[in-house]
């Protein structure tokens, strides 16, 4: 399997990206720059932390206009995974890909502390290695993290099982986001996208390694798809 690490100038999640899947589940892995016009020889999509231009505008504005971008939604609709952490998230949201928009956190400070997350959706291609509802210890780093949409749009997240994680615990709400959203998918599953940070929380040293399953379940979900054997 071979994963593509997009990065936009200013990215600064990139590498620990790059470093999650190589450890975590030793596949062929690639930097591709935001100037990109072929993602064609990838299966999976991460789409990584930071900044990007700057964040002018709203973090995520400008940089859905990159040239790679148009690959990106051209592998979203050919089925492939994609996945947005926290500026890719913002990215995503700002391309389309994922229903709503990320806000100024609530409280209008950066924040930067580990958070407990409930799974709500252990059947994607991004989270199948998890307990359906187990609580996971996972970073955030953000200032525009406060998730939100429409009466419509969150009826439909609901309907279709699109909420993937939620911030857990009393009063855990560290941005303000409606319903305590803190990942959703699109209608198909294949894209996600989040504000913790799981590639920041891949080995005890770093705090947790709640967030090794992320890539563990990715590979499994595309050896499922490809009928090769799973777990190896
Ligand atoms: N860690 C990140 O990706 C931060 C995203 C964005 N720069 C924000 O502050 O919200």
């Amino acid at each position: 399997m071979k994963f593509a690490v997009i990065v936009f100038p200013g990215s600064n999640c990139d590498i620990d990206c790059y470093k999650a899947v190589e450890d975590t589940i030793g596949q062929e892995v690639d930097y591709v720059w935001y100037t990109a016009t072929d993602l064609s020889a990838y299966d999976a999509i991460l789409v990584p932390g930071g900044f990007s231009y700057g964040d002018y505008l709203r973090c995520g504005a400008i940089a859905q206009f990159a040239p790679v971008m148009n690959e990106v939604v051209k592998a979203a609709e050919a089925g492939k995974f994609i996945l947005g952490i926290c500026n890719g998230f913002q990215i995503l949201t700002e391309a389309g890909l994922l229903p709503g928009a990320l806000l100024r956190n609530s409280g209008m400070k950066f924040r930067c502390h580990q958070t407990p997350l409930e799974v709500v959706n252990n059947g994607t291609a991004f989270t199948n290695q998890y307990s359906q509802g187990e609580i996971i210890n996972i970073p955030i780093a953000h200032g525009e993290g406060n998730y939100y949409c429409d009466d419509e749009t969150l009826a439909q997240l609901e309907a279709n099982n699109q909420i993937v994680f939620r911030y857990a615990g009393d009063d855990n709400n560290p941005n303000g986001s409606l319903k305590n959203i803190a990942g959703i998918s699109n209608e198909r599953g294949n894209v996600v996208g989040m504000m913790p940070h799981p590639e920041r929380a891949v080995d005890q040293l770093l705090g947790s390694e709640d967030g090794k399953r992320m890539f563990t379940s990715i590979l499994n979900a595309w050896r499922e798809q490809h009928g090769a054997a799973v777990n190896g």
